[in-house]
């Protein structure tokens, strides 16, 4: 399931495999564990509306998992959970279990600064600060290491290879991110995100405001991060779940549907309304 597009662009060229040392070890999970988030019996709401009802689902370490389903069906919901951006929504409320690894992600005492180091999120459309790019992926690191110049110089470079956008940017390090394309803004964003050593990255439609070959771009680069990162994005577009996740999982209606590997999904649905659904019936 290589994309056909696969790109010298999308690779690393000289950069190292692992991260720099920073003092902050992303692999101190039990990397032994096929799992990596577990879900288990997770309802959520908004007020009194339930969004997810019983939802259950193992999302494997190392691989892109993607979620899919007609528009309203609870994805991006049960996505922001995963980090608690919902915590900032008045309204919202849930039950049930969400662990990566050894953490209770629900759990009151779980330090969610600590959890969006480990799980970091990209967004629909690219979202830079109004800063310079090397700033943009300094940002993070500034606030949680204590880097020299030097190291700090090393991660951002580091991560703007990783996230294939550093060939485009090494000239101007230090003009406005916002001057970037959309393409370009969405590989400094995944920059921004690596650059603080998650072990799960959270995608919600990062390609919904790209033009093609920028998604081709992203999409490459997702199946290249993969090696090193637990992935999970939201997509409406079939052929993007198809060209770049491992797994899938069609959600209706607040409900999980079914979930297996990708081709599965896409070419022996166990279902029916995964079957209408992938083949573009409705949604
Ligand atoms: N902040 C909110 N307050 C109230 N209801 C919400 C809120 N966010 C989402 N919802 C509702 O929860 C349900 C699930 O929304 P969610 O955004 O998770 O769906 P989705 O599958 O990601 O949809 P889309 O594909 O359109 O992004 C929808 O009915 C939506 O209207």
């Amino acid at each position: 399931m290589l994309p056909t597009s696969m790109t010298e662009s999308a690779q690393p060229r000289s950069a190292p495999t692992t991260q720099p040392s920073t003092g902050l070890d992303s692999s101190v999970a039990s990397m032994n564990d096929p799992t990596c988030i577990e879900i288990a019996h997770f309802d959520a709401w908004y007020g009194a509306f339930q969004a997810i009802h019983d939802l259950s689902l193992s999302i494997p370490r190392n691989q892109v998992t993607a979620f899919i389903g007609p528009s309203g069906c609870g994805k991006s919901t049960l996505l922001r959970w995963i980090n608690r951006m919902n915590d900032i929504v008045p309204s919202a409320h849930s039950k049930g279990t969400l662990r990566l690894d050894e953490l209770d992600i629900l759990h009151p005492s779980t330090d969610v600064v600590h959890l969006r180091r480990r799980v970091g999120m990209v967004f629909q459309k690219p979202n830079p600060f109004p800063k310079t790019i090397f700033e943009n992926v300094a940002f993070g690191p500034r606030l949680h290491m204590k880097l020299r110049r030097g190291d700090l110089e090393e991660l951002v470079e580091w991560s703007l290879r990783k996230a294939a956008v550093w060939d485009e940017v090494k000239d101007r390090l230090h003009a406005p991110a916002l001057g970037l394309s959309g393409g370009q803004q969405q590989r400094l964003c995944i920059a921004r995100a690596i650059a603080v050593g998650p072990e799960v990255l959270l995608m919600d439609e990062p390609c919904s405001a790209l033009d093609p070959a920028s998604t081709l771009a992203i999409e490459d680069l997702i199946y290249e991060l993969r090696e090193q990162y637990t992935i999970v994005m939201v997509t409406h577009n079939m052929q993007q779940a198809s060209r770049c996740s491992d797994r899938t999982a069609f959600f209706f209606e607040g409900q999980l549907i079914e979930s297996g590997p990708t081709d599965d999904v896409f070419t022996k649905p166990q279902q029916k309304r995964t079957d209408d659904y992938v083949r573009g019936r409705f949604g």
